[in-house]
């Protein structure tokens, strides 16, 4: 299970590098599975070998995915996050940074595993990181939220395999809700995704935190 309240463990860096290291090797497997042009005897061989290195990996289970002990670089300390965490392979992963007037900000590149028409990207990948960049720039504001609305706006096709940027900020905080936008831009500046969001901060958090 992993249940938000689960107690996480705590990954130091000598415990998180090798765990990095992994994900990233799987994010390659990932794509060379996407893009492979080997035969039906190959692919079966190599679905075997995969499956024994599954097992091995499964013998030692968490309950949740592991937490980061941070350096102050990173922003997310959740090792397992699916935009940002550098120990799952789904992950880009994008490295979101903020900077003293509170914008945060990422380059990323996406590769053909996020294809969605045909050699762009999915509009569900873009709205998965602007999502978490337009939460992190509201928890910048003290407390964070859960997402209560995303509003997208598909303004070109974001191309995949180039540079890309995000940034988003918080604009306005009433009471537990707090507003964001943000864009993605493409290698040549120009906005391809812009979007808009309001996080509220559930009622339980606020009393533990605050
Ligand atoms: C939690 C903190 C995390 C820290 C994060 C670090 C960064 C991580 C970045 C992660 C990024 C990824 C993040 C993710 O992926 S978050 C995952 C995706 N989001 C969710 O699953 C959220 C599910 N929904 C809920 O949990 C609750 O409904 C929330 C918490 C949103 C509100 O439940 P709560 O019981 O607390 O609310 P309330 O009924 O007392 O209403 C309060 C006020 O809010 C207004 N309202 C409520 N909902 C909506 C709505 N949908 N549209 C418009 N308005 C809405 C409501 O009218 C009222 O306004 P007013 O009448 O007072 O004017």
């Amino acid at each position: 299970m992993s249940g938000a309240m689960t107690e996480r463990h705590m990954l130091g860096e000598d415990e998180a590098a090798p765990l990095a290291g992994l994900a990233a090797r799987v994010r390659a497997l990932t794509e060379a599975a996407v893009l492979t042009g080997v035969g039906a005897d190959e692919a079966r061989a190599v679905a075997d070998e995969i499956a024994a290195l599954t097992e091995r990996l499964r013998a030692v289970r968490r309950d949740a995915p592991p937490f980061l002990v941070t350096d102050g670089h990173r922003m997310d300390r959740q090792g397992g996050n699916p935009v940002t965490g550098v120990l799952n392979p789904i992950a880009p992963p994008v490295d979101l940074d903020v900077t003293a007037d509170g914008i945060v900000r990422a380059e990323f590149t996406l590769s053909d595993v996020y294809e969605g028409p045909p050699s762009y990207v999915h509009g569900g990948m873009s709205a998965m990181v602007l999502d978490q960049a337009l939460g992190m720039a509201a928890a910048q504001t003290g407390v964070g939220g859960m997402t209560a609305t995303l509003e997208l706006r598909y303004r070109r096709p974001t191309p995949l395999g180039v540079p890309l940027t995000v940034e988003a900020k918080a604009s306005r905080v009433e009471g537990r809700k707090i507003y964001a936008s943000g864009t993605i831009a493409g290698p040549d500046g120009r906005v391809t995704v812009e979007a808009t969001a309001m996080f509220v901060t559930p009622q339980h958090f606020l009393v533990h935190e605050r």
